[in-house]
C-alpha cells in the first residue's frame, strides 16, 4: 500500500481541486491511501491572503471528498513536521503550486525522509478554475440586497 500526500489551501472548493486529488491518488496505484494536508489559516494569511473559509471548515469539506482517505490540518510553522508524521511514499505537488521541487527534495534528504516528490501537471481549465478567480467574480458582482435577504 502506498501513501500519497497532497496539500493545499482548498478555500472555496472547485473542480480543479477534485482533479488534483484524483490525479494524486492515481500516483499511488490500486492500493493507494491519499492523505491531504490542509494549510492553516496563519499560513494562508502569510503566503497568500485572508482565507474566506476558516481552516476547520476547509478541512471538513476535504474529508467529505471521494478520493480522500485521511485529512489533517498542517502545523503552524514547520511544514516538514507533518511530512515526518505521515511518512508518505509520494508527495504530490499541484500544477500551480509555487514550490521548487529541488528545494523540497533537499529538505526531505536533510531529515532522512524517503518520499518521492511528483508534480501533477494536469490542470482543469474553466472560466472559474481557481479560488482567486471566484473571489474576483464575487467582488465584481453587484448583488442586490434582496438576493441576500435569507443569508
Ligand atoms: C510538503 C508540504 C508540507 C506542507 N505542510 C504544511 C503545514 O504543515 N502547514 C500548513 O499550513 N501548510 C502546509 N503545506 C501547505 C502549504 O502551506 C500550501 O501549499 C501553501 O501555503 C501554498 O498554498 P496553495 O497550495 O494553496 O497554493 C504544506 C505543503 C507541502 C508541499
Ligand atoms: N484548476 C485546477 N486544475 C488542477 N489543479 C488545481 C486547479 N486549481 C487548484 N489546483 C490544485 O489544487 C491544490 C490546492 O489549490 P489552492 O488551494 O491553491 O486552490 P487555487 O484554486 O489554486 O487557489 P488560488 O487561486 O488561491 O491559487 C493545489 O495543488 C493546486 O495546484
Ligand atoms: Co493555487
Amino acid at each position: 500500500m502506498k501513501v500519497v500526500m497532497a496539500t493545499g489551501t482548498f478555500d472555496i472548493l472547485h473542480p480543479g481541486h477534485g482533479l488534483y486529488l484524483e490525479e494524486s491518488k492515481k500516483l499511488g496505484g490500486k492500493d493507494c491511501k491519499l492523505v491531504v494536508i490542509v494549510a492553516r489559516d496563519s499560513t494562508v494569511r502569510d503566503r497568500k491572503r485572508i482565507p474566506i473559509i476558516d481552516e476547520n471548515q476547509r478541512l471538513e469539506m476535504i474529508k467529505m471528498l471521494k478520493p480522500v482517505d485521511k485529512a489533517y490540518l498542517g502545523h503552524k510553522t514547520d511544514m516538514f513536521k507533518i511530512v515526518e508524521e505521515i511518512n508518505p511514499d509520494i508527495i504530490a505537488i499541484g500544477s500551480d503550486q509555487s514550490f521548487n521541487l529541488e528545494n523540497i527534495k533537499n529538505q526531505l534528504e536533510k531529515r532522512n525522509i524517503e518520499a518521492e516528490v511528483i508534480r501533477i501537471s494536469d490542470y482543469r481549465k474553466a472560466k472559474l478554475d481557481s479560488t482567486c478567480k471566484i473571489i474576483r467574480k464575487i467582488k465584481q458582482t453587484d448583488f442586490e440586497e434582496k438576493n441576500l435577504k435569507d443569508c
